[in-house]
């Protein structure tokens, strides 16, 4: 199969180099990491391993391929949206955290399917990925059912050794990692601490509160997720991503830009479109956002 995937940071390389090891695969990054995979492969270590001589380019525009597999960072969607429509796609799939397909599919004719990443990647240096955690990839029609699209794609990341699951319940899926993002993401990155401190205390208190909210929305939205199994999902991520840090904790670690507006921003402005209250939410944002304006990286 012919992929492209858009977005060659930690994730994107991380994916880009298994697929690579059975399919035609072009990576779109920047330098210096693209140029680096040009000259010397890609090299993928730690508890997933592989050398693989992907394309890499930095231009993106008017590419084709059977599929699009976007991994940006939730803010760079419209833009990397606005590039893929210049090129022709049979499918799009995204395995951002967030709701962004909706960004992608109202600017693209492709076909786009939804998609969550467990896997956890990290760019160690132009040229080589870091998988620090071999979880799974979850994708699947955007409105829930059935579409051969998906069951292509899904074949394609499984015969490339990637462990995936094609689901029939993409909306459900999406929110209930929304809510563990919800629950996790903010608290973790505010109070400094790894994601097993969540296990309990008044952080774990928080946490639950963000997931809560995140799951009153869904419902709103016509989305069966239950309290109890937010709850569940946030303390099972907890417990088993216990030493990580998570993405917006590294994100200010770092001093990057967080994807607050894809996780608590999100949550709020939907929680407001339907009259629902969402403070903790609310609080949690605008603590991140007065970090980001205080960085200058908003
Ligand atoms: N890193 C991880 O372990 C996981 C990440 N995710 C999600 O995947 C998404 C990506 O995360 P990361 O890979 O960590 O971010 P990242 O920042 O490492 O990678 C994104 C890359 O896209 C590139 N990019 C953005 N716009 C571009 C453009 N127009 N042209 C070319 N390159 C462009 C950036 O330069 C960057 O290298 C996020 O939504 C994140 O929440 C989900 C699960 C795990
Ligand atoms: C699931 C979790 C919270 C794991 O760290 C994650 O997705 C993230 O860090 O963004």
């Amino acid at each position: 199969m012919e992929i492209l995937v858009f977005g060659a940071g930690s994730l994107g390389s991380l994916v880009g180099g298994l697929l690579a090891r059975v399919h035609d695969v072009t990576l779109v990054g920047r330098d210096p990491h693209v140029s680096r995979v040009r000259v010397d492969g890609l090299s993928v270590t730690g508890a997933e391993t592989a050398r693989t001589a992907p394309d890499a380019v930095t231009d993106g525009e008017g590419r084709a391929a059977d599929v699009a597999v976007v991994t940006v960072k939730s803010f760079d969607t419209a833009a990397a949206a606005e590039t893929l429509a210049t090129g022709s796609y049979d499918a799009v799939l995204s395995l951002q955290n967030g709701l962004t397909e909706e960004t992608l599919a109202s600017r693209l004719d492709a076909t786009v399917l939804a998609g969550t990443a467990t896997y956890g990647a990290r760019l160690r240096e132009p040229g080589r990925v870091e998988c620090t955690g071999v979880g799974r990839v979850v994708l699947g029609a955007r409105a829930g059912g059935t579409d051969p699209a998906a069951e292509r794609v899904g074949k394609a990341f499984r015969d490339a050794g990637l462990r995936t699951l094609v689901a029939t319940d993409m909306p459900r899926r999406r929110w209930r990692k929304l809510a563990v993002n919800a629950g996790i993401n903010a608290v973790t990155a505010l109070a400094r601490v790894e994601n097993g401190a969540l296990a309990d205390g008044p952080a774990s208190e928080v946490a639950h509160r963000a997931a809560r909210e995140a799951v009153r929305v869904a419902r709103a939205e016509g989305v069966r997720l239950t309290y109890r199994g937010a709850r569940a999902a946030v303390d099972e991520v907890v417990s088993d991503t216990a030493a990580n840090r998570s993405s917006m904790l590294q994100d200010v670690d770092s001093g990057r830009r967080t994807e607050v507006e894809a996780i608590h921003g999100e949550v709020v402005a939907r929680a407001d479109r339907h009259g629902i209250d969402a403070p903790t939410n609310r609080t949690l944002a605008d603590l991140l956002r007065a970090w980001e304006a205080g960085r200058g990286v908003r």
